[in-house]
């Protein structure tokens, strides 16, 4: 397996350029405010003054997780392949706002603990049904962690558009996020949990526990890859492979909650660049994603204390990446519409 290389999108020329088309626009300078970042940004990622959004697309990853044995969730493991179907009969929140948004969605079983059969609208990339239970041992093997990055890649590879978000399905995986998060930011356990689908605190405080027992366990495990293996999920390694793979090819990449951004957490350490890509939808209100967020320097457009997963987040924040394309593409210059300049 090779992991795709990502070069950094700063190019002082085309900043430039960038700062100029955005503030000869008809309205204060500074005035639309992370608008304007955000198609500095865009600009930045296509190389280009001549911004566009094309064909996106939300990749939702499902997979299970072993360590839902130890009691981690408020909800039963049946729940993740249950999900899938409801995704598949266009019942879930991702369906309705994906469409809202004229946004395709695609639905990748990565390691679901169930057998779908052949289905529409179903990519079978199924590494193992569910993960290990790390409490005990690793969650994967480093060739199924292998396995689930390159299908990751492959599918990122096969996107004809130029913005892809991510989203995932998986009970338990707020478990597995939360224990890549201590490992890969060294924060503590405590900061990195939270409730989940809706723990109580004492359920939260289990969680906690079982957490601190895993990473005492697995103490040695250090290396990003090898993190990701031991603690993670497939889900959680073929989204890591795909953002990688998407990067690489210079698209945006639209980045959701908690457990997504645990993903975008291990394929920085392996790639810091690919944050060049990433545009952070929201601050969902599971604990822990703030202070993920701030450990990768991110500002969230969003706050609409979501804490669902599929991608929802990502889904809800297109508009505003339409917004910043076509105030950019469609707003006049003081120029052009002879409003006149700052004067001080
Ligand atoms: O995206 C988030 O920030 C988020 C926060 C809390 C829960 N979730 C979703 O809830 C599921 C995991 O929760 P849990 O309690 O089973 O670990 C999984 O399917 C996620 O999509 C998602
Ligand atoms: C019903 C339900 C829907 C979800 N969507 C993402 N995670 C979820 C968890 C549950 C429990």
């Amino acid at each position: 397996m090779t992991i795709p290389a990502i070069t950094s999108t700063s190019n002082e020329t085309l900043s430039a350029a960038l700062d100029r088309a955005i503030n000869n626009k008809t309205k204060p300078l500074g005035s639309l405010g992370m608008l304007e970042a955000l198609a500095k940004q865009i600009g930045l990622v296509q190389n280009s003054t001549a911004l566009s959004i094309t064909e996106p697309a939300i990749l939702v990853f499902a997979g299970d997780h072993g360590v839902v044995a130890e009691g981690i969730s408020a909800y039963p493991q049946d729940v993740t392949w249950q999900m899938v179907e409801n995704f598949l009969a266009q019942g879930a929140a991702i369906n309705v706002f994906a469409k809202q948004n004229q946004c395709a969605l695609h639905v990748i079983d990565a390691g679901v603990n169930h057998e779908f059969g052949p289905r529409d609208g179903l990519l079978n990339r199924k590494v193992a049904p569910g993960t290990r239970n790390f409490a005990q041992e690793p969650a994967m093997t480093a060739q199924q962690c292998a396995t689930a990055l390159e299908h990751g890649m492959a599918l990122a590879a096969g996107l004809p558009g130029n913005v892809v978000g991510f989203g995932e399905m998986g009970i338990g995986n707020t478990t597995a996020a939360a224990a890549l998060m201590h490992k890969l930011t060294s924060l503590p356990v405590a900061q990195c949990v939270g409730a989940g689908t809706g723990l109580s605190s004492e359920g939260i405080l289990h969680k906690q526990r079982v957490i601190e027992a895993a990473v005492e366990k697995h103490a040695s495990v250090t290396a990003p890859l090898d993190v990701l293996a031991t603690f993670g999920g497939f889900e959680i390694a073929m989204m890591a492979g795909a953002m990688l793979k998407a990067a690489e090819r210079r698209k945006v990449l639209l980045i959701d909650g908690f457990i997504v951004t645990s993903a975008l957490l291990a394929a920085a350490k392996l790639q810091p660049n690919i944050l060049d890509y990433c545009v952070f939808a929201h601050c969902s209100d599971e604990s822990g994603h703030r202070r993920m967020l701030d450990y990768l320097g991110a500002r969230p457009l969003l706050q609409l204390g979501l804490r669902l997963g599929e991608g929802t987040g990502g889904a809800l924040a297109l508009p505003l990446l339409h917004a910043a394309v076509n105030f950019v593409n469609q707003m006049a210059t003081f120029e052009s519409a002879q409003v006149s300049e700052k004067s001080e």
